[in-house]
């Protein structure tokens, strides 16, 4: 809703009231229009201001409400009412002004902001373009090329550069509300009818073909197969090449297709699931709600490569004392110039001074002594981690937390080597760690809802969406990509290239597809950890393509074997220009390769289409997902979901993969894992989990009904 009252003598205000971020629902639409009413049909008013309440004026249309029929009134006409009233309106931007609430805004006749506010349209993460005018608005008032960065990227930007933009008439440092009141006293008299935004010719721009079409590539580069960011460019196209009301009308068909768009509820199930999984439990009935997070005001981080340098960033970037740590001097030298000119550009950045003095440098373990929270990022080697997962429970004050950066390793096992094992959890950062927004946050069987407190409000703090997950091998994330690249091998030795699978998959929106992303992070880190399990031995008798009973494929290790490690050495599944080269190109002798390796195996190599790569990865992937949340290691499908698009580059506009088996039909799902399970006997990943197949039994309920059919986790106190 909205109140309204009548202040200093002559202005009528106007505050809109649905905490937390007033976002325009039916009742607070109507509450604009009935307030506005009275404050243009009162005579004593020469003046409107809109604000918001609680210092917040609006995070824009309420998301919540897309999901059933529209009621009230709706939002486009209320703005056209706003800028065609005959008296000045004024909005007065506190805190947020987005989507919606922005567009809103931009119908007021003056905009006065906080220096601090943030103004955005960020609709296009919501698979939508700001459909209330935004897209024709905004570029009529700061321009096109400002106008399809803001729109297209939907970054928020300070009112103070709001007001360089020419978004906003007046920033203040005040209070807001008192001085957009004072400013609607100084214009009381002065119509309103040259600040119609809509009525502005949109600016001239030189070259308006050669800008839309970079504007174009950039979004389909960026967001490949994404249809929001590009009915962003062609609705800004609109407004700058045709007259208002058209401009208007183009905006309302591109809004259309995107509203009813699997994508748009896509990407508005992400927006709330990043949410949800705030709002942890573990198996013991522990709770967000009810557990009370440690502080943390120093931390130290141990090993300082290039996971160590990034933790210890962000750590330095939510305003932790840090004490970074490395043995190696020359190598502790190397990693301080690393993290002060990380700190420095991020600074920068931001427009603040670098907190160079947050941070201090240690080639010894004796700063431990004095910290509330150490996380270690050695080198991922089990008996490293345990000796120093030792030497750290004799040396922490009694209450420090202990955390392992491991990307899969028994955290048990880690806390078995310690005094305290209630204090030690996994906090798995993912690289670069200061600029990705993914943290798991592992709980071991022992771990204590205070210390799964603390890592997840430590990683709220670095400005992470933390995931609380259950402990086991690979723990959520790279426990489903196994069945992942498995099925991607698989695919080369029965006939096709590393490029049409990578093909088919950047096709479906991964930014990169599996072998590219392999050849980027390096193929002997998956060796390593291949050659840990025991997977590297033949035993005697058996075929090479068999380890551990079950199929297997060599063909990463014979690369690793040849020193071929990806783009560091300049060639891996693809050959690179230079060892370091970041263009892929096709190499001749990796398809000689595969063809040797077919031969020597007896494989015969088949036509494998588009379909069958797709499946045979993505579903793969999928059905671990479900073995996950049967196994209680994700608390619900929103979990996995937030790791795969914030960790995984899964493409937000399919969801998740475990949001996009439900848009492909779970029975589907179930039957063509059943096909390719009766093909390849030999891959177990393959095999349908009972948990996929109890929801199909019951009717493939819809995602976020799926946590009714989980067993409860068995309390272990
Ligand atoms: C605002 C934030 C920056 C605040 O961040 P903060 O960290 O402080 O807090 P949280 O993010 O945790 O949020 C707190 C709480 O609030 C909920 N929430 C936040 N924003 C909204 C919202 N906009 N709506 C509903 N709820 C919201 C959030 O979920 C949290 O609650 P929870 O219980 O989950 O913990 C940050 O929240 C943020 O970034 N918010 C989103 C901002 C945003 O994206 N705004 C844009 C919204 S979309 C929009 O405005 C669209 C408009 O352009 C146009 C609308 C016109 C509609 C016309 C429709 C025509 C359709 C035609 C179809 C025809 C079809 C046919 O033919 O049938």
């Amino acid at each position: 809703m909205a109140q309204y009252s009548r202040v200093s003598g002559t202005v009528g205000l106007i505050t809109l009231l649905n905490p937390p971020v007033n976002a325009l629902s039916a009742a607070v639409r109507q509450g604009i229009v009935d307030t506005l009413d009275k404050a243009l049909s009162d005579r004593k008013v020469k003046s409107v201001v809109i604000c918001g309440h609680n210092g917040k004026f609006c995070g824009g249309a309420d998301i919540r409400e897309f999901s059933s029929p529209l009621t009230g009134p709706p939002l486009i006409p209320l703005i056209q009412g706003v800028e065609s009233a005959a008296k000045p309106v004024v909005a007065a931007i506190d805190g947020v002004a987005l989507g919606g609430g922005l567009e809103l805004a931009l119908g007021c006749h003056y905009r006065i902001a906080h220096s601090k506010a943030r103004l955005g349209l960020p609709e296009v993460h919501l698979g939508l373009l700001p459909g209330a005018g935004g897209s024709q608005r905004l570029p009529r008032l700061i321009g096109v090329p400002a106008a399809l960065d803001l729109i297209t990227t939907g970054r928020h930007v300070t009112g103070a550069e709001a007001l360089q933009l020419g978004l906003v008439d007046k920033v203040t440092d005040r209070n807001t509300v008192d001085e957009a009141v004072k400013f609607a006293l100084s214009v009381a008299d002065q119509p309103p009818n040259s600040r119609r935004v809509s009525t502005f010719p949109c600016p001239r721009h030189p070259d308006l073909d050669a800008l839309f079409e970079g504007a174009m590539q950039r979004v389909r580069q960026r967001a490949r197969g994404a249809l929001a960011p590009v009915a962003c460019v062609q609705a800004i196209r609109a407004a700058a090449t045709l007259p208002y009301a058209q401009g208007m009308e183009r905006e309302r068909e591109l809004m259309a297709t995107l509203f009813t768009s699997g994508q748009a509820r896509a990407q508005q199930y992400h927006f709330f699931a990043q949410r949800a999984v705030g709002r942890w439990s573990m198996p013991s009935g522990a709770r967000w709600d009810t557990t009370k997070p440690g502080a943390v005001h120093k931390a130290m981080v141990i090993g300082l490569g290039t996971m160590g340098r990034g933790i210890s960033v962000a750590l330095v970037q939510a305003g932790v004392s840090v004490v970074a740590m490395e043995t190696n001097e020359k190598q502790l030298m190397e990693a301080k110039q690393a993290i002060s000119s990380m700190l420095e550009r991020g600074a920068k950045r931001r427009g603040v001074a670098p907190a160079l003095d947050k941070i201090r440098y240690s080639w010894n373990m004796e700063p431990a002594a004095d910290v509330d929270l150490v996380i270690e990022a050695v080198f991922e080697d089990m008996a490293l981690k345990k000796k120093l997962f030792q030497q750290l429970s004799a040396l922490c004050k009694p209450g420090t937390f202990l955390c392992s950066n491991t990307s899969g390793l028994d955290v048990d096992q880690l806390a078995s080597e310690t005094r305290h094992p209630e204090l030690v959890v996994g906090m798995h950062f993912f690289a670069p760690a200061h600029v990705m927004k993914l943290l798991e946050v592992v709980y071991g069987s022992r771990s204590s809802p205070q210390a799964v407190a603390t890592a997840m409000e430590l990683g709220k703090r670095m400005g992470k969406v933390s995931v609380a997950v259950g402990n086991c091998r690979g723990f959520v994330g790279n426990r489903m990509l196994k069945p992942y690249l498995e099925q991607a091998f698989f695919l080369l030795e029965e006939g096709t290239t590393p490029e049409f699978v990578d093909q088919v998959l950047e096709e479906f929106g991964f930014a990169m597809g599996v072998f590219r992303m392999s050849d980027l992070s390096g193929l002997d880190v998956g060796w390593r950890v291949r050659k840990a399990d025991g997977l590297l031995n033949v035993s005697e008798g058996h075929s090479a393509r068999i380890r551990q009973g079950c199929r297997y494929s060599p063909l990463g290790d014979l690369l690793c074997e040849q020193g071929r490690f990806g783009q560091k050495t300049g060639r891996g599944w693809y050959q690179y220009d230079k060892p370091g080269g970041r263009v892929a190109k096709p190499d001749p002798w990796l398809h000689g390769f595969l063809e040797k390796f077919r031969t020597q195996h007896g494989l015969v190599a088949h036509r494998i289409d588009h379909q069958e790569v797709l499946e045979r990865c993505l579903y793969a992937l999928m059905n671990e997902g479900f073995r996950i949340l049967e196994d209680g290691i994700a608390a619900g499908p929103e979990d996995i979901d937030v790791i795969y698009v914030l960790g995984y580059s899964w493409p937000p506009h399919r969801g998740g993969p475990m949001f996009y088996a439900g848009m492909v039909g779970l029975q589907k799902v179930l039957e063509r894992l059943e096909h390719y399970h009766q093909e390849h006997p030999d891959i177990p990943s393959l095999k349908p989990c009972n948990l996929l197949r109890k929801l199909v039994v019951n009717g493939s309920p819809p995602v976020h009904k799926w946590r009714e059919f989980l067993k409860k986790p068995q309390s272990q106190l």
